[in-house]
């Protein structure tokens, strides 16, 4: 990767994350600026992972070739005014990470500034991240090469054609980590109620959601057919799984993601 500078603007849970991906994929430490509001947070940053850190986003506006947003939807338009004003003649690529915030409006407060929105998740810290990315106006290649560049360091990178697909990669991979965690804690606290030992139930959970997920990414066959694969004619997982199908799992999870891709449209509003 060339060696442009990269700033992050908000150094919250995902910013962390792609941050301490890329320095474990080995972008120098000394390339990255991160700002945020919380100075401790900042320090804490700054000692782990040696990058550079300000209270000031405008010193990330004004030394930094690419400006990661990395604040919540709701501050964004605030937070790019006060990025805007430092810009002068300069037109630093931004990639934008949040949640429904799309390019329009982007670019209605940076002004005519390349924008990539993008939406990565979590696992970006162990350099197993998904991130969907969307190129609006004034992107060039050699833009798209470093987008892709910077999200490939730290997992798959998926570009779209259609900026609406990105709040069904919101739903999908953006928010999904949180799905299967909330799954984990729910099978070690029945884990725990059948019995195991708390730690036990955590490690046999973890052990079989890592089993699972490297079986379904290496193995030519569908989940379907690797779940079928499992579960023997009338016995223990066929019991297990028609209490899921009983109680309308599939129903349920096509409502919740549908709750996330609508709430990522509203926070385009
Ligand atoms: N978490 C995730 O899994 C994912 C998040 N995203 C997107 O990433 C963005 C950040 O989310 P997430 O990391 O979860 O949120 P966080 O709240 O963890 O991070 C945002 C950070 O920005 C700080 N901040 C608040 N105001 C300002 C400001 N004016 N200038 C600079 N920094 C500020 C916050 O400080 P304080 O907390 O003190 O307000 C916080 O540290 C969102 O837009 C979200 O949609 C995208 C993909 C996945
Ligand atoms: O919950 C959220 O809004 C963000 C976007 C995707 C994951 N976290």
């Amino acid at each position: 990767m060339a060696q442009q500078v990269i700033g992050f603007v908000g150094a919250g849970n995902m910013a962390a994350s792609l941050v301490g991906g890329m320095i474990a994929k080995g972008i120098r430490p000394a390339r990255i600026w991160m700002s945020d509001v919380s100075e401790q947070r900042l320090t804490d940053l700054a000692r782990q992972h040696r990058v550079h850190v300000t209270a000031r986003n405008e010193e990330i506006a004004e030394r930094c070739d690419v400006l990661v947003l990395a604040v919540k939807p709701q501050l964004m338009a605030e937070v790019c005014a006060g990025l805007k004003a430092q810009f002068g003649d300069r037109t630093p690529l931004i990639i934008s990470i949040a949640a429904g915030v799309t390019v329009d409006n982007l670019r209605s407060w940076l002004g005519d500034v390349p924008v990539i929105r993008t939406m990565p998740n979590t696992p970006a810290l162990v350099q197993a991240g998904a991130t969907g990315l969307y190129a609006g106006a004034g992107v060039t290649e050699e833009h798209r090469q470093l987008a892709s560049q910077i999200m490939a360091s730290v997992g798959l990178t998926f570009w779209f054609e259609q900026e609406s697909e990105l709040d069904a990669v919101t739903a999908v991979s953006g928010s999904g980590p949180a799905y299967f965690f909330l799954l984990m804690e729910a099978m070690i606290e029945a884990g725990e109620q059948l019995g195991l030992s708390s730690h036990t139930a955590r490690q046999l959970v973890l052990q079989t959601a890592w089993g699972a997920a490297q079986l379904a990414i290496t193995s030519e066959q569908a989940p379907a057919a690797l779940r079928e694969q499992v579960t023997s004619p009338g016995g223990t997982t066929a019991a297990a799984l028609d209490v899921f199908e009983k109680a309308g799992l599939r129903k349920l999870v096509d409502d919740a993601l549908t709750a996330a891709r609508d709430r990522a449209r509203e926070l385009a509003k």
